[in-house]
């Protein structure tokens, strides 16, 4: 999830050129001991900067992500009414549709995007903040959305225990060092689909798929489609960059919070999505690492080096999610 962030200037793309990594995660999979080394020490640095990489060899088949696409195309075309049922607003952990213009991430720009939101199904007595139930559509409006969302779901917590564990070995931990907080009870992902109307020419410059933020867990994985829109930006040179669609791939970002972790040796880099000048929406899934929800997040002893002391107070994941989802909407 995503927070409000200080006004990016309006500085357009170039003439710095911003490497984003593809990293085929693969030979970790398979555990090859030549590359695992690599895969983990790739995505190390990545994480130190740029903050941004795309990871293709992962474990999402390429049906269960058309399935969720076309399931997706289905839902956002319901009407008006059906989906403003389902608003988050009703929910009391931060689940279901949120419509275009709802969320503002950057000063002067309204979020072109319509969201819709899932987490993991929980029901019951001693809930706890982003915990709960889930809001869907009618069976028959939606045939098989809810079934295919909740098995991309959980492809994705599995996938993000592997990015977890490479995570550890970058950071010179046990490679199962992060598992409670990744995989544990009490651990929040969230997921959200988005869909971005296409905008005219003129009207570009004035309107943001998504303003300018950064995200505030730990670890973003994101699937785009072709259309492309997302764009970086490079504090030193106050440029913004486009991370251009590549087949197959997940664009995977570092979080307020891990950077927090890491004592900022890994970047949450700021980000944004254009709206599309183009004929069609265009369509993202970004699964959010949220964390532990009584995980202390106090700087890894070993992201400090000789004579550094940790730049921030420690803080529990459960603080720092609810004041940062508070400021997001
Ligand atoms: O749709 C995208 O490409 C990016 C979405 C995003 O940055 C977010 O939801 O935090
Ligand atoms: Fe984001």
């Amino acid at each position: 999830m995503a927070t409000i962030t200080a006004t990016a200037t309006p500085a357009t793309t170039l003439p710095v050129s911003v490497t984003i990594p593809v990293i085929d995660i693969s030979g970790y999979l398979d555990s090859d001991p030549h590359l695992k080394p690599q895969i983990v020490n790739a995505i190390h640095q990545a994480a130190i900067s740029p903050g941004f990489f795309q990871v293709i060899g992962h474990p999402i088949p390429l049906s269960l992500r058309n399935r969720l696409f076309d399931a997706l195309k289905t839902f956002y075309a319901l009407p008006r009414e059906v989906k403003q049922s389902l608003h988050r607003n009703n929910s009391t952990c931060l689940r279901g549709y949120e419509t275009v213009g709802e969320q503002r991430l950057e000063e002067g720009y309204q979020d072109a995007k319509e969201g819709f939101m899932i987490g993991q199904e929980m029901d019951g007595a001693g809930l706890r903040f982003a915990q709960g139930p889930n809001q869907w559509p009618p069976e028959e409006l939606c045939p098989g959305f809810r079934e295919t969302f909740m098995e991309y779901f959980e492809a994705m917590r599995a996938f993000s225990r592997t990015m977890f564990r490479i995570v550890a070995l970058g950071l010179g931990l046990e490679e199962g060092a992060l598992e409670d907080f990744v995989y544990g009870r009490d651990t929040v992902t969230m997921c959200r689909a988005h869909r971005y109307p296409p905008t005219t020419p003129e009207m570009a410059a004035k309107s943001r798929g998504i303003g300018a933020h950064t995200d505030f867990g730990a670890l973003t994985l994101l699937l785009q489609d072709d259309i492309g829109g997302l764009e970086v930006f490079h504090r030193p040179s106050q440029t913004w960059h486009p991370v251009h669609p590549v087949k197959d791939a997940y664009v995977v970002n570092i979080g307020d919070m891990l950077s927090r972790w890491t004592n900022d040796k890994y970047m949450s880099t700021l980000h944004r999505v254009i709206s599309p000048i183009s004929d069609r929406d265009r369509y993202s899934i970004a699964f959010f690492n949220e964390g532990l929800l009584d995980q202390v997040i106090e700087c890894i002893p070993t992201c400090l080096e000789a004579g550094d002391t940790p730049k921030y107070e420690p803080v529990k994941v459960e603080d720092h999610l609810k004041k940062r989802y508070g400021n997001s909407y």
